[in-house]
């Protein structure tokens, strides 16, 4: 033994483990201060719970480090401040997590035994992601409120918490005690928070990082009248110190303080056992995001309070209570360019080009920045590390900028004048408009490229094995020269021959970029529909077939296909009904177009525009050679439209139709089909998990009907289907 490091000098801890265990916990306070007093963390929640887990690892290897004064045993935020400090009546503590059920489990295993009864519920509550307040109400008036600080003290924000308007001044009723605390977290919504970023910019501030962040920063502003113009919420989650009242369940608190006007949470449930909690865990991580404010997990309580007393608490938190946290949708990362891609209409969209992230379930790599506009109000530079979120099955985004993290050498994006692609120059469509647009409609790569891919795509013609990277090679091969495809009008013209000198990069399906070889660092490049005997590959075969049976497509997805402004699945599917061929909606007047039920003035000045272009009109010339049928089966005479005057919502998924699918085969029987149920709603058609739609359809009592029904409706008519639609519950 080296010395005798401790009085006493038994240690048995290593000097590299308790040095270890210094250097964490420094890196912890560090970050806890950045995230508590400076509402700037530079690194991610999920990179510090890592940190902070892997002091408990080393604590519970070497007990002995684990001294009160370790940040794992206090609760977080003893620091000083502008603001002055005061002290809660009644501890704010933080709270245990589960990251696993293994840990939660465990922690409902701990509650059953300790708790010496049987009888007793879990209270499930979410976890908002915003910042603890405290708020004492004197005789029904709000005196003071604090920050969680310390757990013992915090900061005195009384004058800011008064400008939030969700916090009454007076509790409302006559059955208010003379004292109560009341805790909750203010939390600040995702919607409006780019809106704040672009107004700190314009005043010389800086960027916050995330909602969270400028939840803190704006309750924690010097000046009150700052904070008065922020739209900060808040929801209550607990209850403290309080004088003249009784309470025996927490849940029965809330309904108290609900009555006397505090915003208590929509979403809570009271359990009988952990098979209960586990249920409202997995629904909410299913609907994470139909919830009204950001959530980070799960708070799962003991609802009988005076068991939660004789469970008590440690020095951190209580152990009652336990937080199941999500896999986390934030991340950080580096902003490594600010790249533009070029639409199939033309228009230039900046997206950023991070380096490689895991985050909700996948590997990042690219985020959307919309336009140049968002680009200057999330006040992200080049070069920046950049706060990434992935909501679900959204496109991932860029939230903020770390800026802690800046050294001087991040640069500001600049919108390229000209087209990447083409190199025309760029300019909006009209004046007013954000968007740039590259006016070359016909020959811009980019655009031909995008239209194609779109054309073939499964809203249009749905070509089977013709994706992007084939749009791509017929469109702008390295080889041949001249590529088979200069505008859509070939399409269905292609034949083996010109299909097999065609070379092309390899492309990234995700990223649309060349491959590499990662030995040489050269592009890859394929001959890609002949193999090494210059026969055609099975798939080239396929695809010529597939492209021939394209020809006998519905209507209403070529005139989709063909990306007229403006004209969407939904338009084209009301002009394939009205006009019942392409040659009639060319021929019709504006005023016609303009008449139609669905298409109105902008897309029937758009459709004119359209047809005027002589390129265009080649286009359905060649289709036409090419034997593509461009009417509606039935030709003049309308087709039976048994569900004519049905106004139908498809909501969830279907086992034997995807959503388009069931759409098209409703409007082409005549039914209207919209994305909200109302009281005029004919029929809810509902697959699995068909959410809010299918609660609202029983609200209405509208008929509902599953798949078995839907097909019922089909084929039988709204009278047969009225037969089998699901019960309502009474
Ligand atoms: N990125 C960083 O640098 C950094 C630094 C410090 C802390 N953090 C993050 O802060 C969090 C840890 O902070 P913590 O100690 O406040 O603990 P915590 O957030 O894990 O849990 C305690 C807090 O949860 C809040 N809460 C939300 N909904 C609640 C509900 N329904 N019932 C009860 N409480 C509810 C309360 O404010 C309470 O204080 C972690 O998410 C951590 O990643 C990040
Ligand atoms: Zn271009």
């Amino acid at each position: 033994m080296v010395g005798s490091e401790q009085a006493g000098g038994t240690s048995s801890v290593p000097s590299e483990a308790r040095e270890q265990h210094a250097q964490i916990a420094e890196q912890v306070e560090e970050h806890r201060f950045r995230y508590y007093v400076k509402d700037q963390p530079v690194v991610s929640d999920a990179e510090f719970d890592k940190l902070l887990r892997s002091l408990e690892a080393l604590e519970n290897e070497y007990p002995e480090l684990r001294t009160p004064d370790s940040p794992t045993q206090k609760v977080a935020g003893d620091y000083e401040t502008d603001f002055a400090t005061v002290t809660h009546r009644e501890r704010m503590l933080s709270l245990d997590n589960a990251f696993d059920d293994a840990e939660l489990a465990a922690w409902a295993q701990r509650v059953a035994n300790d708790v010496g009864t049987t009888d007793y519920h879990f209270l499930c509550e979410l976890k908002v992601d915003g910042l603890a307040v405290n708020l004492t109400y004197e005789k029904g008036r709000l005196t003071r409120a604090a920050t969680r600080g310390n757990g013992r003290e915090g900061e005195d924000i009384t004058p800011n918490v008064r400008t939030i308007s969700d916090i009454p001044d007076r509790l409302k009723g006559d059955r208010v005690p003379d004292l109560v605390e009341i805790r909750g977290e203010v939390y600040f919504p995702m919607e409006k928070f780019e809106e704040l970023n672009a107004r700190r910019l314009a005043a010389g501030q800086e960027p916050y990082a995330n909602p969270r962040n400028s939840a803190s920063g704006s309750l924690r502003q010097k000046d009150p009248k700052v904070t008065a113009t922020l739209p900060l919420r808040m929801v209550v989650h607990g209850i403290g110190a309080r004088e003249g009242l009784e309470i025996t369940r927490l849940s029965q608190a809330y309904d108290l303080l609900k009555e006397w006007g505090m915003p208590t949470a929509q979403h809570n449930k009271v359990v009988e056992d952990l098979e209960g909690v586990r249920e409202f865990i997995a629904y909410f991580g299913e609907h994470r995001h139909s919830v009204e404010h950001e959530i980070d997990g799960v708070v799962v309580k003991l609802d009988e309070i005076p068991l939660q007393g004789r469970l008590g608490s440690t020095a951190r938190a209580p152990r009652w209570a336990i937080a199941w946290k999500y896999p986390p949708e934030e991340v950080n990362t580096k902003l490594v360019d600010i790249l533009v891609g070029v639409g199939r209409t033309g228009r230039v969209t900046p997206y950023a080009q991070v380096e490689p992230v895991h985050v909700a379930g996948s590997e990042v790599e690219f985020a959307t920045l919309h336009n140049q506009e968002v680009v200057k109000a999330k006040g992200v530079l080049i070069g920046d590390t950049v706060v990434l979120r992935k909501a679900g099955d959204v496109i991932p985004e860029i939230l903020g900028p770390v800026v802690d993290l800046r050294d001087g050498s991040e640069r500001e994006f600049v919108m390229p004048a000209e087209c990447p692609e083409c190199g025309t120059a760029l300019r909006p469509m009209k004046d007013g408009d954000i968007d740039l647009r590259c006016p070359n409609a016909r020959t811009c790569p980019a655009q031909l490229r995008e239209r194609v891919t779109y054309l073939a795509g499964r809203e249009c013609l749905d070509i089977e094995l013709f994706g992007g990277v084939v749009a791509a090679a017929l469109t702008g091969p390295l080889e041949p020269a001249t590529p088979p495809l200069v505008d859509e009008g070939d399409l269905f013209d292609l034949t083996m021959e010109d299909l097999l000198p065609i070379k092309a990069y390899v492309l990234d399906k995700d990223s649309g970029l060349p491959k590499r070889d990662p030995k040489t660092g050269e592009e890859k490049i394929v001959t890609v529909f002949a193999n090494q005997k210059g026969e055609p590959k099975k798939n080239a075969v396929a695809l010529l077939e597939n492209i021939a049976k394209a020809k006998e497509s519905p209507l209403a997805r070529i005139i989709n296909g063909l990306s007229i402004r403006h004209v969407g699945p939904v338009a084209a599917q009301a002009l394939a009904q009205q006009f019942r061929s392409l040659e009639r909606i060319e021929q019709a007047s504006e005023e016609e177009l303009a008449n139609t039920d669905g298409v109105g003035p902008t897309i029937a000045a758009a459709l004119k525009e359209w047809f005027a272009e002589d390129w265009h009109r080649e286009i359905l010339r060649k289709w036409r050679a090419a034997g593509v049928r461009m009417e509606e089966e039935g030709g003049e005479d309308e087709g039976p439209r048994p569900l004519e005057g049905l106004t139908v919502v498809v909501t969830g998924t279907l086992e034997h139709h995807t959503r388009d699918g069931a759409k098209e085969a409703l409007q082409t029987r005549g039914a209207k089909v919209t994305g909200s149920v109302s009281k005029k709603t004919s029929f809810v058609v509902v697959g699995d998990n068909p959410g809010s739609k299918y609660d609202k359809a029983m609200q209405l009592k509208v008929p509902v009907l599953n798949e078995e029904g839907f097909a019922v409706l089909l084929e039988q008519g709204p009278e047969a289907a009225q037969e089998v639609a699901l019960p309502v519950p009474e």
